[in-house]
């Protein structure tokens, strides 16, 4: 799977790129191919013209030589120069069979692969109001990458989008793509099937979302230059349906929230904050006193800090040196029953990373000092890597049922390092506290996510947001709670009633 890493979308540019070459040298020897046909046949027509106009064909025939030459040609020469060479085609049963093995060796992306990555932008639409015409004319938060989009990749995008049920979407893409194609300078835009084809989706568009009047105008308008087209068929099946009914959408109960704050908006609040201040702490270990701690404490109970600078650009890249040894795969989040499943909630990729390397070892005491928990209860680091649209929905980093066999308690905390800077989007939030954390590499986040009763602290509900642009990536470490009770101990009395009411 390609389009849930910026990693392994990498993959992609590169067979990208031997197609080309590979295809460039199939055009060249196809085109030598097509010189010796075109030579071959303009002497023979000069022959055939000679035959019928300098004699009478009869007399030509007569000729014994002449009638031995044309069989010779019939039986021979078509079969071994045209025919033999057009039917078995080596050059195109070589390009086939390279194809194959690049595709082999370096995958390709198949019909889901395309579905994904619209439904990664589709997402980002909808997290990030961002505009149809605007993705199509390149422009995303008000910046221009100038890669804006043909008609016809706005036809796919809304092609796509009805096929997933999302109407409204579909349309408005439909919409872009017609203007696209009327404005498009070549001959294209003169050929009357392309503005049916979006027409006929527009109209089942609108025919879903409620609109049965103007689905049928949209049919009837193919219908006047093209009596034939399927839309034909398509008003037969439609006036056999009850239109769709005009459903607003809804939206999960988190979802205003979520989208405010990924968008790094804060949410209104009853009573201001709490004044926070940066500050430095050479004191919490040793480790620290010369080069004290960067402290930026974006909220009090819970508490969640972010670090700074805790590792350099170099110990990042050998980060990556270790995952690149690992197999990525799509990450899955525990579904029923605490099997893991791949849903769209979650869209990167991942892999554990244990503590033997040199750089892993210094992260493994990075973890320790600035959390003081002992790192046996720590599990592997999962490095994660975000492609198009990439995202993972609200939830909290404990378990609290269905506890893997193998852990000695739940997750009493996560360490999160940013190991890139993202361009646009991909912020970290907390939903029901009112934060969200721009990822900035380099830089550690850690919580708890249990109270000190080590009761599930539900406020630590937190998400990724869908990556706009750029490609985010994060290492995470999450501590059980099994070695920690000298670390981290109770309390006389529990404070596990504070997240009573921030349960679902
Ligand atoms: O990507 C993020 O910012 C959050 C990731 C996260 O919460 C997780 O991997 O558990
Ligand atoms: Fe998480």
């Amino acid at each position: 799977e390609f389009y849930s890493s910026v990693d392994s979308m990498q993959d992609l540019a590169q067979v990208e790129e031997e197609l080309l070459n590979a295809t460039r040298s199939y055009v060249e020897s196809q085109q030598k191919q097509l010189d010796f046909y075109r030579r071959y046949v303009e002497q023979i027509k000069q022959e055939h013209e000679w035959a019928t106009s300098q004699l009478k064909l009869d007399d030509y025939l007569g000729h014994p030589l002449h009638a031995f030459r044309l069989i010779k040609r019939l039986v021979q020469d078509w079969d071994a120069l045209i025919f033999e060479p057009i039917l078995a085609n080596n050059a195109r049963e070589e390009f086939r069979a390279f194809v194959e093995v690049l595709s082999r060796d370096l995958g390709y992306p198949d019909q889901s692969e395309l579905q994904g990555a619209i439904k990664g932008l589709a997402r980002l639409q909808k997290v990030y109001n961002l505009a149809t015409s605007d993705l199509a004319d390149g422009i995303i938060g008000g910046f221009t990458y100038g890669s804006d989009l043909q008609w016809r990749e706005c036809y796919e995008i809304g092609v796509q989008l009805f096929d997933l049920g999302e109407y409204q979407r579909s349309l408005e893409w439909l919409q872009v793509a017609f203007i696209l194609l009327q404005n498009s300078p070549r001959e294209e835009k003169d050929e009357d099937h392309y503005y049916s084809d979006i027409r006929e989706y527009a109209s089942m568009a609108n025919f879903e979302l409620g609109n049965p009047k103007k689905a049928g105008r949209l049919l009837s308008q193919i219908l006047e230059s093209q009596p034939t087209h399927s839309a034909q068929q398509t008003q037969k099946y439609l006036e056999s349906r009850v239109s769709g009914k005009n459903v607003k959408e809804t939206n999960p109960s988190w979802f205003s929230n979520y989208t405010r704050l990924c968008q790094g908006r804060r949410l209104p609040e009853e009573r201001s904050g709490d004044p926070l201040s940066c500050y430095l702490d050479g004191k919490r270990h040793a480790y620290f006193t010369l080069a004290p701690l960067q402290v930026e404490p974006v909220h009090l109970d819970p508490d969640i800090n972010v670090y700074h600078g805790m590792l350099s650009s170099k110990q990042i890249l050998s980060i990556f040196e270790e995952a690149d040894k690992e197999e990525m795969v799509r990450s899955a989040v525990a579904g029923d029953g605490g099997k893991r499943t791949v849903r769209d909630l979650r869209v990167s990729q991942q892999t554990w990373l244990d503590y033997k390397s040199p750089v892993m070892n210094s992260v493994s005491r990075i973890i320790q000092f600035v959390s003081g928990f002992d790192m046996a209860g720590a599990e592997y680091m999962q490095v994660a890597n975000y492609g198009v649209g990439g995202q993972y929905e609200p939830h909290p980093d404990y378990f609290e049922v269905n506890l893997p066999k193998n852990f000695e308690g739940d997750r009493i905390s996560t360490s999160m390092f940013y190991l890139s800077d993202v361009e646009q989007g991909g912020y970290t939030v907390f939903t029901k506290l009112n934060v969200f954390l721009p990822p900035v590499k380099g830089a550690l986040v850690m919580w708890h996510n249990l109270h000190r009763s080590l009761d599930v602290d539900a406020r630590t509900l937190h998400a990724g947001c869908p990556v706009i642009v750029g490609s985010k990536r994060i290492g995470n470490v999450w501590m059980h709670s099994g070695y920690q009770e000298f670390r981290r101990p109770c309390n006389l009395t529990s404070d596990s009633y504070k997240s009573l009411a921030y349960r679902d």
